[in-house]
């Protein structure tokens, strides 16, 4: 039945009607907040993250109203058939089997394959990591430069960012991504050819941007001594196409494999996260498998009201189609997690931008909102004024580690509190009558700039401690709340058509670029856009 013929959603928008303009600091007042309090009722704890999510324009009934959509949209099915491997991703036919790779018993046709390539992946690590795995001269490795884009760059680099403390203080890490040249030159220009292991992840290995950056890293080891024969040392290759990258110059037995069934963006718990590994080393990188794995059985078994990830899309969906919310900001409370918001872009919006249903009908409701964030503090000095006083409602989810790093102890009660304030004040406000008591006879005139609507939602998710098992299961959460709201608006969640139009354009104009011709079946912009570059730049 479509979306917005579902009983739950008549019924959703008419409690809309009802309850879209009540403020959470009515319900927050003392005299209304009694035994169990919302903090009580709206807190959830598994797998070391507890989240609070009281601070949210909802009531008990919303949240009943919620459950029963997911349960009209058939969400417990899709989510047992995903991890069942049925083909989830029907434009692909393909099955999504990301969950496989950190099972602790894989479904039977996997498990071999995956336990395989993991021991391969395991064996390797401990020989670059031990400095067993040498380079051409005998020196040991001590740069890894990952050249990805993507699924195969925004994971490793997340977790190697976010898990520093624990990776190899021997081996620096680098990620080369974008196919501007200054990207790879920049970090060669650090590096020594010697010392230095190239892992090529691409799941494709046709990728233009990976493909263009190892050709020329591959050139640039010749150029500096590595002799042709023994490139193999100091190259190592991730996809879904062994051949492609044997025939591209690596040895068949450093080639690493992943599967169709692993989408990109889900990947990094296959051998696309091999940097992570090398870096963090294979205990470690268990730990971060078992965390996702111990949020996988809580997302299966959990009670669909006590379900962290069901919990979470469900807030995400009253927000989107209900408030008509446009985006929704991340805000890691931990500079460990500077590249998480951006991870988390590709995650929901690669797989939820989407507005065609999976019956090839346009959907008539909106689908994933726009995913963006920054690390709190910093946040707050740049654009936290628009999430207090603009004019759009923007929910944030604030994740927090409660245990610190670092030793520097007076530090952290000061993260904690910010974090804590930000979303006190986003619920709270302030209203104009407590602004005029506040300030004085000569700031009376500015009162209404003072004031705070407030009554603005978030979700406060907290880590016991930023370790490879909680960062594994709030990856996980995120996943599976990407699976949930992408089955409640009917679209697919593993395919990525969207990118493709650009990719075959952008054949077409280097062509052009390249010949120095312009193409005059472009419209008049694009064939301005290519001959204004063609007079100021040398190609
Ligand atoms: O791993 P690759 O095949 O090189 O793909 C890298 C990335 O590029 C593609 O265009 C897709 O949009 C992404 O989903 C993918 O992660």
């Amino acid at each position: 039945m479509p979306l917005k013929s579902l009983a739950a959603w008549t019924a959703l928008d008419a409690h809309y009607a009802a309850i879209g303009t009540e403020h959470m600091r009515d319900w927050f007042a003392a005299a209304n907040d009694l035994h169990p309090t919302r903090a009580q009722r709206f807190t959830l704890e598994s797998c070391g993250i507890t989240l609070d999510f009281s601070k949210n324009r909802i009531t008990d009934q919303t949240l009943q109203l919620l459950m029963q959509l997911a349960h009209e949209a058939c969400v417990p099915a899709a989510r047992d058939a995903m991890f069942a491997g049925e083909i989830v991703n029907p434009t692909e036919a393909r099955a999504a089997l990301h969950t496989a790779l950190r099972a602790q018993n894989p479904p039977a046709p996997y498990a071999a394959q995956i336990k395989h390539e993991w021991n391969r992946m395991v064996d390797f690590a401990n020989q670059v990591r031990e400095q067993q795995w040498r380079g051409h001269t005998g020196k040991p490795i001590q740069s890894i430069v990952n050249i990805g884009i993507g699924g195969s760059d925004l994971g490793p680099k997340m977790l190697c960012h976010a898990l520093a403390p624990l990776g190899d203080p021997r081996l620096s890490m680098h990620f080369v991504s974008n196919v501007d040249g200054a990207d790879l030159q920049r970090v060669l220009s650090q590096l020594d050819p010697a010392t230095t292991l190239a892992v090529i992840v691409s799941k494709t290995f046709t990728t233009l941007e990976t493909m263009t950056n190892a050709e020329s890293l591959r050139h640039w080891l010749l150029n500096h001594g590595v002799p042709e024969a023994k490139l193999g040392q100091h190259l190592v290759g991730v996809t879904a196409d062994p051949a492609k990258a044997v025939q591209f110059g690596i040895l068949p037995e450093q080639v690493f494999k992943i599967w169709d069934w692993v989408g990109g963006r889900y990947s990094l718990w296959s051998a696309v996260g091999l940097s992570a590994l090398l870096y963090l080393g294979p205990t470690h990188f268990a730990k971060l498998l078992a965390g996702a794995a111990q949020m996988d059985q809580h997302f299966r078994e959990a009670p669909l009201i006590r379900n962290l990830p069901i919990i979470l899309a469900l807030l995400g969906i009253w927000y989107r189609n209900f408030f008509g919310a446009p985006s929704y900001s991340i805000a890691p409370y931990a500079a460990a997690l500077r590249y998480f918001p951006a991870y988390l872009q590709q995650l929901e919006m690669e797989s939820n931008g989407k507005s065609v249903c999976l019956d090839g009908s346009f959907a008539d409701y909106e689908t994933v909102p726009i995913v963006w964030g920054e690390t709190g503090t910093n946040g707050q000095h740049a654009f936290f004024q628009m999430l207090h006083q603009g004019s759009t409602m923007v929910p944030v989810d604030f994740i927090l580690p409660l245990t610190p790093e670092h030793e520097l102890a007076h530090h952290h009660p000061k993260l904690l509190a910010n974090c804590f304030a930000q979303s006190q004040a986003l619920m709270l406000g302030r209203t104009l009558e407590a602004t005029q008591q506040r300030v004085g006879p000569d700031q009376q005139a500015i009162c209404p700039h003072l004031t705070f609507a407030g009554n603005r939602p978030s979700n406060t998710i907290m880590l016991d401690a930023l370790t490879p098992h909680t960062l594994g299961a709030l990856i996980a959460v995120y996943e599976h709340k990407t699976l949930v709201q992408a089955t409640i608006w009917n679209i697919n969640p593993f395919d990525q058509w969207g990118v493709e139009l650009g990719k075959q354009l952008s054949a077409v104009i280097e062509n052009d670029l390249v010949t120095q011709t312009v193409n005059q079946a472009h419209d008049s912009s694009t064939r301005a856009l290519i001959a204004h570059a063609l007079r100021v730049t040398h190609l």
